[in-house]
């Protein structure tokens, strides 16, 4: 059976995701390059949140260089763990190649950029795309959000798109800026042995839908990888 949402609860699912998927191989490079160019490419600063984190704070170590407030979430109560075990022990565990690769490309000695990271990541939250409020019990808007490898891992459908887009949108203050990456034209990923629901959509058409829930997006990527793989830039 494929695994979606609760699954992503599984205590084996953080190990099992650093150890099996998110590896210094090229797709991951190329994710933090793309993260890297676009977060140098930012005039604003303010608020800044990431959506579907993972068990790992990979996703935000070039934010954390121009971010003093940055919030990490995640839908699974494991990963929220792993983060908070990140934030309270200091602990880099089994992603410090790609921290590596991050500070090479920020020109930053790696302790000093995991210090960093660890004094801008303010909070730590579970959060939902499919919840019209993202992060349950809060208000709050934020200037830039970000997702890696999650929208289309969040989604079965074109209405659950449609509404994760939407719930983001209404998340960004005026002007805000959304950075999404992630794979395209996939049923399901691999985590270890298990197999994980994946909104299978052309880029061209998530682009679409993207601009037809009120965004206007400014910049736009396609690659060639072992998967067809995308990024947009787009703001409220
Ligand atoms: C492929 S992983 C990517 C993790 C991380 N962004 C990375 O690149 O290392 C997908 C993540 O999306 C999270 N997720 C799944 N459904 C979600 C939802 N409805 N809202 C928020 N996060 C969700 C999962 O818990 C998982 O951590």
């Amino acid at each position: 059976m494929t695994s979606f949402r609760e699954d992503y609860n599984n205590e084996e699912w953080p190990e099992n995701f650093i150890n099996n998927w998110r590896q210094p191989d090229i797709e991951n490079f190329a994710n933090l390059f793309q993260l890297h160019r676009f977060i140098k490419s930012l005039t604003k600063s303010g608020k800044y949140l990431e959506i579907g984190s993972g068990p790992s704070p990979i996703g935000i170590f070039s934010a954390s260089i121009k971010f003093d407030d940055i919030t990490l979430s995640d839908f699974s109560d494991v990963n929220i763990d792993c983060l908070k075990k990140w934030k309270t022990v200091d602990d880099l565990d089994n992603i410090r190649t790609l921290v590596q690769y991050v500070s090479a490309l920020e020109g930053r000695d790696i302790n000093e950029m995991n210090e960093n990271a660890l004094k801008s990541v303010k909070k730590i939250s579970q959060s939902d795309l499919l919840n019209h409020q993202i992060i349950p019990n809060d208000d709050s808007k934020y200037d830039v959000i970000s997702m890696n490898f999650v929208l289309l891992s969040a989604c079965k459908t074109e209405e659950d798109l449609m509404k994760s887009l939407k719930n983001v949108y209404n998340k960004l203050n005026p002007g805000g800026v959304l950075y999404d990456y992630g794979a395209v034209k996939q049923q399901n990923y691999q985590v270890g042995e298990k197999t994980f629901a994946h909104y299978c959509i052309d880029s061209d058409k998530l682009v679409n839908i993207v601009e037809e829930v009120g965004f206007k997006v400014s910049s736009y990527g396609k690659f060639v990888m072992s998967v067809p793989t995308y990024f947009f830039i787009a703001s409220c």
